[in-house]
């Protein structure tokens, strides 16, 4: 198996509460970003206590109630599939901060996790607020719902995005990266995609390459996998009969999301959108 595609694992936690994925504490090459996904029975209770990281939650799927500090949010979650194609709530909490979550149906929430320099406030972020964006012409559009973009100035590192792409469609292409330092061109910036596909059987290719070829893995994305991306260029393709979703988190030593396109590829956005 290629050492940048995580399958799920399904272990169980506690009562009513798996864990799907787990990329962080010793089990993932990435500094900054960590990422969880966690599967909750109506009724069953996940508790955490952050160290020197913040989390953002995101309700992926079902409601559920968010307690952080003294704050609790209630009813969250707008869907019961991602493919509903709705913005979903999601919760800031900062570090240091215990918080539970309590699924009020059966859930699924995705918790991002990157580093936490300083206490800032827990936040919601409502499904009402999210930004909703269509990048792209011909074959290389895909819709975004950005749950905590750069302009959101509510996290330390964290950035969140999810994306839908179409049948027969790319997106993160062309092929972007966002591996070097090197402000204001580009932002040092890992990333984590996890990926569905309506229908479940599906598949998308997801190629991890940089300038050098010292980083190169094409891989065949499954339903509930997950693609670590340290650095390089990401492209996603969708077969025909597909729908892809995939929600990123992206972090690094500074918040801002400043990528740089592949110059071989970067042509196909000068063409005239007929
Ligand atoms: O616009 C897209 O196709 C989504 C990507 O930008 C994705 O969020 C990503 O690769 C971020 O670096």
């Amino acid at each position: 198996m290629p050492k940048l595609l995580r399958k799920p694992e399904k272990k169980p936690l506690s009562k009513g509460v798996t864990l799907i994925h787990e990329v962080k504490d010793g089990r993932t090459p990435l500094e900054y970003v960590g990422f969880s996904i966690v599967d909750l029975d109506k009724g069953a209770v996940f508790e955490e206590t952050l160290t020197n990281q913040e989390c953002c939650a995101v309700i992926l799927t079902g409601k559920a109630t968010v307690t952080a500090g003294e704050q609790t949010f209630q009813s969250l979650g707008t869907r019961k599939s991602v493919f509903e194609k709705v913005p979903t709530d999601s919760v800031y909490i900062t570090k240091e901060e215990k918080y539970r979550i309590k699924g009020e149906t059966d859930t699924r929430v995705a918790l991002c996790y990157a580093p936490g320099m300083t206490k800032r406030p827990n936040r919601l972020l409502p499904a009402k607020d999210i930004l909703q964006e269509h990048r792209g012409i011909k074959m290389n559009q895909r819709s975004v719902h950005n749950i905590l973009p750069d302009s959101l100035d509510v996290a330390d590192s964290l950035l969140v995005v999810e994306v839908y792409t179409e049948s027969g469609n790319f997106s993160s292409y062309p092929p972007h990266k966002h591996d070097q330092d090197n402000l204001p061109h580009e932002s040092f910036l890992e990333e984590t995609y996890y990926h569905e596909q309506d229908p479940p059987q599906g598949f998308v290719f997801q190629r991890v390459y940089t300038d050098d070829r010292s980083l190169d893995e094409t891989m065949t994305v499954e339903n509930e996998d997950v693609v670590l991306v340290p650095a390089g260029y990401h492209p996603v393709g969708v077969p025909d009969g597909y729908t892809s979703y995939y929600l990123n988190v992206m972090a690094g030593p500074k918040r801002t999301w400043k990528f740089y396109n592949d110059p071989a590829h970067e042509w196909i956005l000068d063409r005239e959108d007929s």
